[in-house]
């Protein structure tokens, strides 16, 4: 039986709900109404007239490419990166009078790690954080761990400590959608093993996974955490369509700050 028993829910995030989902003491953190439920409405009707077709689609429809997308190309790799900046100031023009989602969640991030929290750079240039995604009816995102490490071969980034996969819902769909999140992690040392057969970390049939352990219906406004070490998948959506605001966050110490990206 799914207990939900590895989901924290808190009024406001904590120091502590993040340490105790770095140590996966919980799987995954509910922040529910996060950002003001009225105002994510509103917002999610102009974040679904910035979805860009010439970005990679696949699963879910975006604004900008993840970073996975563009390790390979170096043209797609020029414009993500020249696109980090204008997606924090495009958010902020269109939440305007309200905050950012993003700007409270990194500020919310910085108050309360105690290192701080800043946004990923890489060779020197600040990455995205934040991109959006809109989930049409009839997609989903099958069983899979996000893991930095694996997608990029950096020093740096094998030192990360935990890596959080963070998303704001600001559009829910009305039947389906869910996130699902097991108590269950593929290792390095087994991945090696697999990689070929799932690029990516993508795709592991769930006839190859224990029971998951958290099922989360997510509201407009909510916040919510995974550890993305644990393998984590989107149910598919049978009616109705999802828009969220969508990052990651690395921690590399606790007296270190947080870093960003999407
Ligand atoms: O959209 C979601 O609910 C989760 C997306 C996801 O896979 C992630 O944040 O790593
Ligand atoms: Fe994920």
């Amino acid at each position: 039986m799914l207990s939900n028993s590895k989901l924290i829910t808190v009024d406001s995030l904590t120091e502590q709900s993040l340490h105790d989902l770095f140590a996966l003491r919980c799987v995954a953190v509910r922040v529910p109404e996060f950002y003001d439920p009225t105002y994510s409405k509103a917002l999610s009707d102009l974040l679904y007239q910035e979805i860009d077709a010439s970005v990679s689609g696949g699963i879910y429809e975006s604004d900008i490419d993840s970073f996975w997308n563009v390790t390979s190309d170096p043209s797609r790799r020029e414009r993500y990166f020249g696109g980090a900046l204008p997606l924090q100031q495009r958010l902020r023009r269109l939440s305007a009078p309200h905050p950012s989602p993003i700007d409270l969640l990194r500020a919310t991030l910085d108050e309360r790690w105690p290192g701080g929290s800043t946004l990923m750079s890489m060779e020197g240039r600040k990455m995205p954080f934040g991109i959006t995604r809109a989930w049409r009816t009839g997609s989903e995102g099958l069983p899979h761990q996000d893991v930095l490490h694996r997608e990029s071969s950096d020093p740096e980034f094998k030192a990360m400590a935990g890596q959080l996969g963070v998303n704001i819902y600001f559009d829910t769909a009305d039947e389906g959608g869910e996130l699902e999140v097991w108590d269950h992690r593929v290792t390095d040392e087994q991945y090696a093993d697999i990689a070929e057969q799932y690029p990516g970390s993508y795709g592991y049939p769930r006839e190859t996974l224990p029971e998951s352990a958290v099922l989360i219906k997510p509201e407009p406004g909510d916040l919510v955490l995974v550890n993305t070490s644990c393998v984590h998948a989107i149910r598919k959506i049978t009616k109705g369509r999802r828009l969220t605001v969508s990052g990651f966050v690395g921690n590399f110490r606790t007296d270190l700050p947080l870093r960003c990206w999407s």
